[in-house]
């Protein structure tokens, strides 16, 4: 087993505004393998974001450590964090942080690293159902069309490790769907998949649970 992500021991707090520090990660670890979807689950509040930010790179633990791919991450610059990220994970959050004034098309190409023709980026969207909307601004999608450019664009890369933040937020059925497909997708193809929700609905497609609870009770 290749494990894609390692967050070991991870503490997080931060000053609430009466400058009283708030611990929200007391020492939490937790391993995704190549090719698994992990869907971490709790209340609102509970800490799941913040654990996606440490481990895509966006925040740093006040202590711990977060391997990615096998390599010490804990402590990567933010030119490093930034090279890591665009090569080798995707992150899609709830809401789907598209350029607005971009198409679609536009904005998955200004994510690949290689350079790509149109012909490709446009296949790739086919595969979520976004071909005939490809030259649309993305302002002008719907909210389920922008989150599945978002995915086309997390994915755009093939990166180890995807990191998607309550991604079903809003989405009706066929475009959840479409968002499960792609996380299904993804892990066949050897994708470690950390998923954040209290969506019941990832259940169908996780091979494993992580309920915040025990994560927070866990910690050594
Ligand atoms: N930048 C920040 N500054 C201060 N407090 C923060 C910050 N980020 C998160 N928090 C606090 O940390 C706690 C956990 O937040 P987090 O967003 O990680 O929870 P969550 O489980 O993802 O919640 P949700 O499901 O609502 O997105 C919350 O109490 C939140 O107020």
């Amino acid at each position: 087993m290749t494990s894609v992500l390692r967050l070991e021991n991870i503490a997080k707090s931060f000053a609430d505004e009466r400058g009283n520090r708030q611990i929200v990660l007391p020492g939490i670890s937790l391993n995704v393998e190549a090719g698994e979807i992990v869907w971490l689950r709790g209340e609102s509040g509970s800490g799941k974001s913040t654990i996606l930010n440490i481990a895509g790179l966006l925040s740093t633990p006040d202590a711990g450590k977060v391997w990615i791919n096998g390599n010490d991450r804990t402590n990567a610059s933010s030119r490093t964090a930034s090279l890591v990220r665009s090569s080798e994970i995707g992150m899609v959050f709830q809401s789907s942080n598209l350029l607005p004034e971009l198409t679609a098309l536009e904005n998955v190409l200004l994510a690949s690293r290689q350079p790509m023709t149109r012909a490709t980026v446009t296949e790739q969207l086919e595969c979520f159902g976004l071909g005939a909307v490809a030259d649309r601004q993305a302002k002008r999608l719907s909210g389920g069309q922008q989150q599945r450019v978002a995915f086309c664009r997390a994915l755009i890369n093939e990166p180890l490790l995807l990191l998607a933040d309550e991604p079903s937020s809003g989405l009706d059925a066929p475009n959840t769907e479409a968002i499960l497909e792609a996380m299904r997708t993804s892990a066949n193809s050897g994708c470690g998949v950390l998923v954040a929700s209290h969506d019941q609905l990832f259940q169908q497609v996780a091979h494993r649970q992580l309920p915040m609870q025990e994560l927070l009770l866990e910690q050594k």
